[in-house]
């Protein structure tokens, strides 16, 4: 098939610059993206760390990193508009799901339920976040930069094998750990009767978002299998949702 610079008309020409100038502000947005968001991730993990160093405990560490994690996390919505927009191939449905889920879990749990906040599961997910992040969006910056380490690039694509499951774990835990204060408070619950006639049970969504984790997860986690063999082994794959 020929290609478009190989017919060489004007309008082409002018269509590829208007491409490469496009790609170019993208380019340098992506950049300037990704190392904020190492930079963040960082700070996050060094926060964590001199926490753990000085007090010996983890109790206490969510609510000393907490600010800066919502900030970070709410500020990876932008990743949707990325694909929605088109400077990243990347399927929207995937990133709203894996963006949204962690939105929900930073505001909806471990932010307005305070009694979770020194859960074992929460630092588990923190962590297990913090470590993906890192390699996830320095791996983005270098190769953007076109300077990619080949172990950046292999963690990139190895470790979700395990941080995944850890993360999805440490999430489950938490939410569940939830229940009985949600249950007891009855907070962004709407009981009958009122002025909407609506009735809305906190605690039975939360039971159903644990639930949607079956058949959510397995297609993220496949999705990310699919992106390893193609940018590990070459394999050429063809997603159905893009
Ligand atoms: C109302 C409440 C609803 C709740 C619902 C609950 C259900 C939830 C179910 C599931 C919950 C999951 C919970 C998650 C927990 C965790 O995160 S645990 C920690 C471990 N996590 C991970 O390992 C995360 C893995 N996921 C991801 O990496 C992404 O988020 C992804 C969207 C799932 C997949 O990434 P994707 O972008 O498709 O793959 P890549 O190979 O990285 O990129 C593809 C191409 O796009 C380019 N690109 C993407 N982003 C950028 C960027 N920021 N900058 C530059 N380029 C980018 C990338 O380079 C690739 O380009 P090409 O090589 O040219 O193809």
């Amino acid at each position: 098939m020929a290609s478009g610079e190989e017919e060489g008309g004007v309008d082409e020409k002018e269509t590829n610059n208007k491409k490469r100038t496009k790609g170019a502000i993208a380019t340098a947005w992506l950049t300037v993206y990704n190392i904020a968001m190492t930079a963040g991730w960082l700070v996050l993990a060094v926060a964590m760390l001199r926490y753990y160093l000085q007090k010996g405990s983890h109790k206490g560490l969510y609510r000393n990193i907490a600010k800066t994690l919502k900030f970070f996390q709410t500020f990876a919505l932008l990743e949707v508009g990325h694909c929605a927009i088109g400077i990243v191939r990347t399927s929207v449905i995937v990133t709203g799901v894996q963006v949204c889920s962690r939105i929900f879990m930073v505001w909806f749990i471990t932010n307005s339920i305070r009694q979770v906040q020194n859960e074992e599961s929460v630092i588990l997910f923190v962590v297990v976040w913090t470590v993906t992040e890192i390699t996830r969006y320095s791996f983005y910056t270098f190769n953007l930069l076109n300077h990619l380490p080949y172990f950046i690039k292999w963690a990139r694509y190895n470790m979700f094998i395990v941080m995944y499951p850890l993360g999805v774990v440490g999430e489950l835990l938490t939410i569940h750990a939830a229940l009985p204060y949600v249950r007891r408070s009855g907070m962004y619950s709407l009981r009958l009767p009122n002025k909407y006639n609506v009735s809305f049970d906190y605690y039975y969504f939360l039971i159903i978002v644990m639930l949607s984790y079956i058949p959510l997860f397995p297609q993220l986690y496949f999705h990310m299998l699919r992106q390893r063999r193609r940018v590990l082994h070459g394999e050429i794959i063809v997603e159905k949702d893009e």
